[in-house]
């Protein structure tokens, strides 16, 4: 055995061994795992060189059929595949084809993650070339129902696991991903997974999908991406319970333990990986989220998505919502429902954005916009029990309990959901805003479909047709009185994707609010009049690499004219340069 395994170790061939009885029965193999009894070690053995068999397991080379007779004559492929060679076309036909015959969304999301798994060139083909139909398979919603059944599907990891057992050792964690030269790192510690709470380790499905989203709608390459996912514990009973729970059995770490860990994180990260790696925040509960954002903001090149990714993408479908309500922004009266990342965030770049157009101050167009939180309207009376990030929208006025007497009240023109909770866009709520308005702007962002505050059918039936509706998940068109009301998708994967391509190609150091702007403002310029017919505020996901360069030309544009950019000298023209940055899902020739 030991002269089999330096053979191999040697590089010589050992395809002359023949399997020998042995002792205790069975046939002696050359790898030694079979014939040792269970209390021996064995070693597990691997090839450093893709070829053959280990190249058919690869997912980053494997072409499956679409080998070609060179290819397998060349990586020792013969006999491992059947003798059809197909192309890369076919096999995407073959794929939607199977995965259009699950009926159950999650059956769909375990067959493209399999894919991702097995063969990654076509996964993202398939992805690019099928975006609309897939988005709602490998994100929102079914990445929700995903992350909340992770443990019961659970096949092979994805993505990096740092948990508190790591502590002292985050740097030697890191080393472990097997690539080395990572762009983009998204990050969570699952306290807040879409607007389904505290779903621990297994959020885990949240960085790995909007990673594939990095590289499919911004062409960041797969290979330059890294899912992590920090688990401190989780409070959620119900997987400290669960059986199948893939992460840490305790209640949350708090406090210092928490931000020991998080610091040792961010520490380990640009030691590993330089100055230049974006880390997205993604889905940290708010009492950490805005924190480690301030934190780190100053030390790292960091973007909070719920916060800053979710603002650029409401301000743009507001900013082209105005061509079909009329009026300028700073007309418009703004009621949120939820005070928290998405809300406030939101909120702050829009009034940024009006005192930017009026020269006004900021805490002059704040007072345009108003928020409810679970208490109610948040009001100056209010304002010694607010958590920090609410006390800026903390106006005079006297308390209000409930959102619709709040709409009665603050007579809105835009209505905006973000408290995560499902159905609060009443019939009542609705009608009341339809009453102040000719074409109220309804935007119900929660996430996942469940958590919507209303359908895209109970805001244009309620409304009786005159309303303009985006919603965080998709809907379907939906016709009332026989005509056909199409819906936009207020959901920032418009604006991540773009937006880090272009702080990576610009080599950007730090984010900037007026990057956000910059990239609200690309976004709203890409509705065409086409989509402003069918009452869309937003361009069709299937335009999105398009956008995405065009709002990553403007992002590093921006990064090179605040001084952040490190790729020197500029390249000219920043939109081709962007698209010639973007990765291509194509299959490669091997030689
Ligand atoms: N479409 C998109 O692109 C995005 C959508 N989202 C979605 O937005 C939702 C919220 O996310 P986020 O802001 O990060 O969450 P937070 O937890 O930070 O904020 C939620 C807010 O909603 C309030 N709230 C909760 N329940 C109610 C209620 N019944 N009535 C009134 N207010 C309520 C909370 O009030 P209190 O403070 O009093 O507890 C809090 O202010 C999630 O569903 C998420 O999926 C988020 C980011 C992007
Ligand atoms: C879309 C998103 O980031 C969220 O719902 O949290
Ligand atoms: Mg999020």
């Amino acid at each position: 055995m030991e002269s089999t395994l330096k053979a191999l170790r040697d590089g010589e061939s050992v395809l002359d061994l023949s399997p020998r009885s042995i002792v205790s029965g069975g046939v002696e193999d050359v790898y030694g795992e079979d014939c040792a009894t269970e209390d021996q070690l064995v070693t597990p053995w691997n090839f450093s060189v893709a070829s053959g068999y280990s190249l058919l397991r690869d997912p980053q080379y494997n072409k499956g059929l679409a080998f070609t007779e060179k290819e397998r004559d060349a990586h020792y492929l013969r006999g491992l595949l059947p003798p059809t060679v197909t192309s890369q076309t076919l096999q995407e036909k073959q794929w939607i084809n199977n995965i259009r015959q699950y009926q159950v969304p999650l059956q769909k999301y375990m067959a493209m993650m399999e894919l991702q798994e097995t063969n990654e060139r076509l996964f993202y083909k398939l992805l690019v070339e099928n975006v609309e139909e897939l988005l709602p398979v490998v994100y929102t919603p079914t990445v929700g129902e995903a992350c909340q059944k992770y443990g019961s599907i659970f096949k092979r990891p994805q993505g990096l696991y740092i948990s508190l057992k790591e502590k002292g050792k985050v740097l030697e964690v890191l080393k472990n991903w097997p690539e080395r030269s990572i762009q983009v790192i998204v990050v969570t510690d699952g306290e807040r997974i879409l607007g389904l709470g505290d779903l621990g380790c297994q959020g885990m499905g949240i960085p790995v999908g909007k990673l594939a989203l990095y590289t499919a709608l911004g062409g960041v390459r797969p290979s330059a991406c890294l899912p992590i996912t920090i688990d401190v514990g989780t409070n959620n009973e119900k997987l400290l319970n669960d059986e199948f729970y893939i992460g840490l059995r305790q209640k949350r770490a708090t406090g210092q333990e928490y931000s020991e860990l998080l610091q040792e994180f961010m520490t380990a990260v640009k030691q590993n990986y330089g100055e230049k790696v974006l880390v997205q925040f993604e889905d940290f509960a708010n009492h950490n989220a805005f924190e480690l954002l301030a934190k780190y903001g100053t030390t790292h090149l960091v973007f909070n998505d719920d916060i800053q990714g979710t603002a650029s993408v409401v301000l743009a479908g507001v900013v082209a919502a105005l061509k079909l309500i009329g009026g300028n922004l700073c007309d418009h009266t703004f009621l949120f429902l939820g005070a928290g990342e998405a809300g406030t965030g939101i909120a702050e770049l829009i009034a940024l954005e009006i005192s930017k157009q009026t020269k006004k101050p900021i805490e002059e167009t704040r007072k345009k916009i108003w928020l409810v939180d679970s208490k109610g309207l948040i009001v100056s009376s209010r304002k010694d029990s607010l958590q920090h990030f609410k006390k800026p929208w903390a106006h005079e006025h006297d308390p209000v309990d409930s959102l619709l007497n709040a709409v009665k009240v603050i007579k809105p023109t835009v209505l905006i959901g973000s408290s995560g909770v499902g159905k609060q866009f009443t019939k009542e709520v609705i009608e009341a805003v339809t009453s102040i308005n000719d074409k109220p702007l309804i935007m119900a962002l929660s996430n996942p479909t469940s958590q919507s505050e209303c359908t895209a059918e109970e805001a244009y039936h309620w409304s009786e047709g005159r309303a303009i509706f985006a919603s965080g998940s998709p809907f379907d068109p939906v016709e009332y009185k026989g005509k056909v009301y199409y819906s936009g998708q207020a959901n920032n994967a418009y604006i991540f994707p773009g937006f880090g391509l272009g702080l990576v190609i610009s080599g950007a150091i730090r984010v900037h609010d007026d990057m956000l702007l910059a990239a609200s403002e690309a976004l709203a310029k890409q509705v065409s009049e086409e989509n402003y017919k069918k009452g869309l505020t937003y361009p069709p996901f299937s335009d999105i690499r398009k956008i995405s360069a065009n709002i990553a030309a403007d992002v590093a544009a921006k990064a090179y004219e605040l001084g952040l950019a490190t790729r020197l000298p500029r390249p000219q023209n920043l939109v081709k340069y962007a698209e010639s940055c973007m990765y291509s899902p194509v299959y490669r020739n091997y030689r």
